[in-house]
């Protein structure tokens, strides 16, 4: 017993050194380069055949044939990704969802570049490097994770390194090459994979396929070390590989059998589940690559020429026709990551599972071995079968709820591998499970006549998903997740629905799949495959229903046409080129973004002439007349439509006002009248505190915004304004205190639903959704705010001077004050009570600023309740009935705008 038990033991540890060598890879190149290899596997997979290809074809000696392979190729191979993959996309801003792309997309080309190469079949004569002795494997995984520990902490290159991985730019300032880091990691990343490869090729299938995948599920191993700690990732690889060779001793008998035996196999997939769906995760940014946010323009007739390419095969015959039933089939299974990646911005790597279950129910329901249920005519098995794994679309849709690029990446993949592992590859999956076609659509003509009229469902429900309320809050949400919930836009059960809905499209597309080979074929449903299906959709434009038909054809056509991994291969070509596309809208505004940066933020207008004037230029006003005072009971006050050169000569310009008074909102003089103006509530925080680990950044706030009037929150840099403002709009919960808006306390609700209660807020970094017209920005406020009032988009694009030609214009591209003025649009267009607003003048002129000034104080005397946080204490002073003053986390002064400002000491509110 104990011998066995040893024996066990030793070929645990044999399989967690390979699994330890991989975690220290992938750690150290995501260290050096914040990049998470998705290609780790690939690379690995590539030297195994390189290996072999040294010593069983060419017959050279072993030593010869990984020297060349380890300490030439791989690192080569890593050199090369370095120079020519990612140190552009890192000159380019280095976004993390780019990456990820170009990892997958280095990962397919790797794999379809090796099935063309060596075919597709696996290799069983794979060369030993290191004898079958665990302690040999063992060594070398320790040895090479204590050298990497000891030149992280002793070297000049340590420190460099560690020194790029705190702050680059940092690091680059002081002097370090950052590239030659970064070219290093990937050296000795690629190294490790390499060494990976060929240490376990000789014990495990070697194919294009199996092995990378094999390799990249141990990715667990990395997360659980939290992409940093080498020992913690040695560690737990070498505990979960013991585990994994003790549980085969298991035989418990019953129903618990295959599921212990399916763990006891798959320890490493287990923990990548719960490292990816339990543990935090570990990226956060929620951007998708800009073709993948592009909007999509398709070209007049495209469609015509679309149908009549689809209909083309129905003159084909024998194995082209039986090839061609695979299109559609593929286009709509493809066409469910149209709705979650192209509309909603959501990474998914697990399309393939939802397409596996798809065809595993329809199969199942079929042959009447689904529990519970008789067999069903195959037509309405297939619907059951998207009834079913429908819901199920809650095992990505969840996680996405709190996770974004890298960390949703890997939850995703980790249950797109955990049902292929525990799902696929059961007895009752693998044993020839075969499917017949409905009745009278057995031929393949027929099928593929059923199947078009399948995909023209599957094209209107997309179609409705992508257009209409739906689609806008959708596109809303992929564009700025903060923005479209301020909007009102209900983001957790958005993307559920947007996952829920991806699923029931895959089910669909994967038993139309099976339906048409006749059989379930676990393969077909791949993880791999889910890399290869989303790099393909973002390769073609995610959001582009053309796009994903066009790329189901490609797939189809190259792999059955060309020796296999054609297709693959070129999609990785194609995705390694997406960060180098031109400019599109994505960049475009995160220029206007980085404008806005370094544009008036942090630049506190001390307190002297300019806002004395102000005060008593509006003191001389008030005595004359000409300005009213100031609203105290909602008394309706004038208010202008702002106006834009841009908006009369289309070109960006200065604001203006157009000089005549119109009313409060003029362009309705004549009906349909505006709906009756809300009741004024009081957004009222009590004892407010937040802090951040060990330091208190508020400390018992109480503030209220009261109805028809401006209240201003200024203080120096870290006096804790932007915490309270994130306390009010509901986008950070305070540890202490209350948020009432009215009688009713929100202290817990979220932004969205604080929205939906009349409370908006614009923000201080331009948060509207480029890929959306200005109107349709304006919309989503007015669909999904407090009042849904169809007159409220328009009035709202009256009032901001939005309503001329440039209401047509993407938001892309448009000047950062067209923009403040657009936010500001939307937020009004909810008919909000209260309307929070975060360094509103942040990138206006002055005639902007002006003009913003005007219409805030109508607002507020329409009764609306408004808080601003300001450094331009001009504009305070033009604005504000109230000012609290804030310094260290508390309110120190509160009183009216005149008296608080004046006996301000602008030490208070230090420049930054
Ligand atoms: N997420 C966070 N984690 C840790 N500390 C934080 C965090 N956010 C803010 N702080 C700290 O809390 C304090 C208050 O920050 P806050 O951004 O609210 O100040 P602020 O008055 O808005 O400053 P600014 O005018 O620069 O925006 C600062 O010292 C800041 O460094």
């Amino acid at each position: 017993m104990a011998s066995l038990t040893y024996d066990l033991t030793l070929a645990g540890l044999s399989v967690g050194s390979a699994a330890a060598l991989t975690g220290i890879g992938l750690i150290v190149t995501y260290r050096a380069t914040g990049v998470l290899n998705f290609a780790h596997g690939a690379i690995a997979m590539v030297c195994a055949y390189l290996l072999r290809q040294f010593t069983v074809e060419w017959g050279r000696p072993l030593w010869f044939g990984a020297a060349v392979t380890l300490l030439v190729v791989a690192p080569a191979i890593g050199l090369v990704l370095e120079r020519f993959v990612f140190r552009p996309l890192a000159v380019l801003g280095g976004d993390p969802a780019q990456t990820l792309v170009a990892s997958l997309g280095v990962f397919v080309l790797l794999v379809g570049g090796a099935a063309l190469l060596w075919g597709q079949g696996a290799r069983a004569d794979a060369p030993t490097l290191v004898a079958a002795d665990p302690w040999g494997q063992l060594a070398v995984a320790v040895a090479i994770a204590a050298a990497v520990g000891a030149v992280t902490r002793w070297t000049r290159f340590g420190r460099e390194l560690r020194a790029v991985v705190d702050d680059r730019s940092l690091a680059v300032l002081g002097g370090i090459d950052a590239d030659r880091v970064a070219a290093a990691g990937w050296a000795f990343g690629s190294f490790t994979a390499g060494l990976t490869g060929v240490l376990l090729a000789p014990y495990v299938r070697l194919d294009p396929y199996g092995m990378p995948l094999l390799v990249m599920e141990v990715v667990a191993v990395a997360v659980a070390a939290r992409m940093r700690s080498l020992p913690v990732a040695v560690v737990v690889a070498l505990g979960i590989g013991v585990a994994q060779s003790q549980l085969t001793r298991l035989h418990p008998s019953g129903w618990a059998e295959p599921l212990v035996q399916a763990v006891g196999a798959n320890l490493f997939v287990v923990a990548l589940l719960i490292a990816a769906l339990v543990l935090p995760g570990v990226g956060t940014r929620d951007a998708l690559p800009r073709t993948a946010t592009a909007r999509a323009e398709t070209p007049a007739g495209a469609w015509t020429v679309a149908v009549i390419l689809f209909l083309i095969p129905l003159g084909f015959a024998g194995r082209d026709l039986h090839t061609s039933v695979q299109v559609p089939a593929l286009g709509v299974i493809l066409l469910s990551l149209v709705v979650v990646t192209g509309r909603g911005g959501q990474i998914s790597l697990g399309q393939a599972a939802y397409a596996g279950l798809g065809a595993l129910f329809t199969a199942l329901l079929a042959a009447g071995r689904f529990p519970f249920l008789p067999a069903l005519p195959e037509l309405t098995a297939l619907l059951a079968a998207v009834l079913l794994v429908a819901p199920l679309g809650l095992l990505t849709g969840w996680p996405a709820i709190s996770r974004h690029g890298l960390a949703l990446a890997l939850a995703t993949f980790a249950v797109g591998v955990g049902v292929s592992r525990f799902v696929f590859a059961q007895p009752y999956a693998t044993s020839g499970l075969t499917l017949s076609r409905p009745a009278g659509f057995a031929g393949d003509r027929a099928y593929y006549v059923l199947e078009l009229g399948l995909l023209a469902c599957a094209l209107t429900a997309t179609g409705l998903l992508r257009r209409g309320r739906t689609g806008r809050a959708l596109a809303a949400m992929r564009d700025h997740e903060s923005g479209a919930s301020a909007a009102g836009v209900p983001v957790p059960s958005l993307k559920l629905t947007a996952f829920v809905a991806g699923a029931a499209l895959a089910a669909l597309g994967g038993g139309m799949l099976a339906m048409g080979v006749r059989a379930f074929d676990p393969a077909a449903y791949d993880p791999v495959r889910g890399l290869l299906w989303f790099a393909a959709i973002v390769v073609l434009g995610a959001d582009n229903t053309l796009g994903a038909l066009a790329a189901a054809a490609l797939l189809v056509g190259l792999d059955a046409g060309a020796r296999g991994g054609v297709a693959a291969a070129l999609i990785g070509v194609l995705a390694l080129l997406v960060g180098r596309f031109p400019a599109g809208p994505y960049e475009t505004v995160r220029a206007a973004v980085v404008r806005l940066r370094s544009g008036r933020r942090g630049v506190l207008t001390p307190l002297g002439a300019g806002v004395r004037g102000r005060l008593r230029a509006r003191e001389a006003a008030a005595g004359a007349g000409a300005e009213p005072p100031r609203p105290a009971s909602g008394a309706p006050g004038p208010l202008e439509p702002m106006e834009h050169a841009d908006q009369n000569d289309g070109s960006p310009g200065t604001a203006q006002y157009s000089g005549r008074s119109r009313g409060l909102f003029p362009s309705l003089s004549s009906p349909p009248p505006p709906p009756p103006p809300p009741p004024p509530h009081t957004l009222r925080a009590r004892r407010l505190r937040v802090a951040y680990g060990g330091f208190t950044a508020l400390d018992g706030v109480d503030v209220d915004v009261l109805p028809g009037r401006v209240s201003a929150v200024v203080g120096p840099n870290g006096a804790g304004k932007s915490t309270l403002f994130h306390c009010l709009a509901g986008t950070l919960r305070p540890d202490q205190g209350s948020v009432r808006l009215g009688e009713r306390d929100v202290t817990r609700l979220s932004a969205h639903a604080r929205t939906r209660l009349g409370v908006a807020r614009t923000f201080q970094q331009l948060a509207v959704f480029p890929s959306l017209t200005v109107a349709e920005n304006v919309r989503v406020g007015a669909e999904q705010g407090w009042v849904a009032d169809p007159g409220a988009t328009e009035r709202a694009l009256r009032l901001f001077g939005l309503d001329g030609p440039m209401r047509a214009s993407p938001a892309a591209g448009l000047p950062t004050g067209t923009l403040r003025r657009v936010e500001l649009a939307r937020a009004f267009a909810g008919s909000p009570r209260v309307l929070l607003l975060d360094e509103p003048s942040a990138g206006l002129d002055t005639g902007e600023v002006a003009a913003l000034a005007r219409v805030l104080r109508a607002l507020a005397a329409d009764g609306t309740a408004l808080l601003v946080v300001e450094h331009d204490l001009d504009l305070v002073a033009d604005l504000a009935d109230v000012v609290h003053v804030m310094t260290a986390g508390r309110i120190v002064t509160s009183g009216p705008a005149d008296q608080v400002l004046r006996t301000l000491d602008p030490r208070d509110t230090a420049v930054e």
